[in-house]
């Protein structure tokens, strides 16, 4: 089997097949070996439901390891692996069967009378069901399979996962995702991170998404690595692992909740060796009080569904807080202006492009959108950016994100890092709203600390002088929280929806 297919370098890579792969919260564990046989029987049911190679296998189903054995199975049979937030409504995945035509829908049990009547109505071929306890339609068939499967040969070119981006803004597209993106990535972050076998990986991420699927589990599985595998994150439950653990991939709000635990101490996190964090901004004040109060400079990464990893922190030398760190080996980044599309200089705020064998094949079945995201060769992000001259990369905003009031750029980001540094601020976003006269104003949505007397004059005040006029929010509120979806990020659409009315003129 070729040392391209992603399978079989992840097999290659397996260590003895007794050692534990996934320990679970039962306190049982999983072995390489079982997760290995699990995928053969179920890469022999996928072949004998007629799941062909390049066939796509949309997954709807709450995180489990059979789910983890699917996920093998459907590469093993060179099919393509399609897994759905847990969250999208039927409504919502009825567009997602339509789009990507799978061959197989393994759903939650709980919905199977649904998705078998929409798989019907969509010309779906099967459904089948996988419940969050691995048990379902789809392991009791399987048990009738043999533990070992004649892998289908696939090459770096061919698609392993289309992964739909969220879709916030406007319709989802699905990211079609080769057995090389996802190897040649796997294989540069164990470098860059320093994995190996005697590594143990908190994992309580999803595992519909690029970071607990591709990030996490694949590099566990190619350093024949163990993980703690969990179905959600529970911090003080994290403390405990961090005695046997050796690292944590998070999102930051794992870090800000952690942080909320006295018992996060120097102590506690002695047998970790590295905290990386990813899929939104951490802020630099987390990254600082986490140092404070374990020593461990959280390691900042930075990437998407549709190129996997394209930069990080150093493993040694300087992770510096507030920067997603450098380009990964064999991966260019570059910062152009987004109007004329011309390269900046070292410093300059523009948009981020990459290029690199971990860079997307396009969108599925959206030629035309493919084209229009690649700028001669280079994939552009939407990520707003500066590289500074030691070369590390700071994400400033995302390009929808940015506001244009009066005919100026004002960068959310930049006025959020102020009001985040007023007292009795936790944080802010910052987003544009339309008005009749800027087009769009500054308005700022502000989490206050329990028992702070901040209103809208204070913390205008505050941040006079601090930034030019035209930045300045023009409102702002207060709110409990900001709302986020399951990767920690804040949806900016909810807010600009919640205040789209505010400088509305009166009639
Ligand atoms: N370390 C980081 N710092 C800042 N932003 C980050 C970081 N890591 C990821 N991101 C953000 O997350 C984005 C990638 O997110 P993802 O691919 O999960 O889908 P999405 O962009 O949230 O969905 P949609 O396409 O609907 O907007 C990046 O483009 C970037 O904006």
């Amino acid at each position: 089997m070729s040392e391209n297919h992603l399978f079989a370098a992840l097999a290659a890579a397996a260590p003895s097949p007794a050692k534990p792969l996934a320990l679970l919260a039962d306190g049982s564990s999983v072995s390489y070996g079982e997760m290995l046989a699990l995928s053969a029987r179920l890469a022999g049911l996928l072949a004998a439901r007629g799941v062909k190679p390049g066939d796509r296998v949309a997954v709807q189903v709450e995180k489990s390891w059979p789910c983890l054995a699917l996920y093998l199975a459907t590469v093993r049979a060179g099919a393509v692996y399609l897994p759905l937030n847990t969250g999208y409504t039927l409504n919502e995945v009825r567009y997602f069967l339509g789009d990507a035509a799978p061959a197989l829908f393994v759903c939650r049990p709980e919905i199977e009378a649904e998705a078998s009547g929409l798989a019907n109505e969509l010309g779906v071929p099967c459904v089948e069901t996988l419940g969050a306890d691995g048990t379902g339609s789809l392991t009791t068939a399987a048990a009738a399979f043999p533990p070992t499967f004649d892998d289908v040969p696939r090459g770096p070119d061919d698609l392993a996962a289309i992964l739909y981006t969220s879709g916030t803004t406007g319709r989802a597209k699905g990211a079609m995702l080769t057995h090389g993106n996802l190897l040649s990535n796997a294989r540069t972050l164990k470098q860059c991170w320093r994995f190996t076998d005697q590594d143990v990986l908190i994992h309580a991420l999803p595992l519909f998404h690029t970071h607990g699927l591709f990030v996490a589990a694949n590099i566990v599985l190619l350093s024949g690595a163990s993980m703690f595998f969990r179905a959600r994150f529970d911090p003080r439950e994290a403390i405990e692992l961090m005695g046997r653990a050796t690292c944590l991939m998070g999102v930051p709000t794992f870090y800000t909740r952690l942080l909320d635990q006295p018992g996060l101490t120097r102590d506690a996190t002695a047998h970790m060796r590295l905290f990386i964090s990813g899929s939104a901004p951490l802020l630099e004040e987390t990254h600082r009080a986490f140092f404070e109060r374990t020593g461990h400079a959280i390691l900042e990464r930075y990437g998407m569904t549709e190129t996997c990893m394209n930069t990080s922190n150093p493993y040694e030398g300087e992770r510096v807080a507030g920067t997603v760190g450098f380009a990964l080996p064999g991966v260019a980044i570059r910062i152009t202006d987004p109007s004329s599309g011309a390269e900046l200089a070292a410093g300059e705020i523009g948009m981020v492009e990459v290029k690199g064998p971990n860079v997307t094949k396009g969108y599925w079945r959206m030629p035309e959108k493919t084209a229009s995201e690649f700028h001669d060769g280079y994939f552009v992000t939407g990520d707003l950016g500066r590289i500074d001259a030691r070369g590390y990369l700071s994400i400033v905003g995302r390009g929808k994100d940015l506001v244009i009031s009066g005919g100026f750029n004002v960068y959310p980001k930049e006025v959020e890092g102020e009001i985040d540094a007023i007292e009795g601020v936790v944080e802010s976003a910052v987003i544009g709203v339309p008005h009749p006269d800027f087009g769009e104003g500054v308005t700022a949505v502000v989490v206050p600390a329990k028992g702070a007397s901040l209103t809208e004059q204070t913390v205008l005040e505050a941040l006079e002088g601090r930034l030019a006029r035209f930045k300045l929010p023009k409102r702002v509120f207060f709110v409990e929280e900001l709302p986020r979806n399951t990767m920690g990020k804040v949806q900016k659409n909810m807010l600009r929806d919640s205040y789209k009315d505010i400088y509305r003129r009166s009639a």
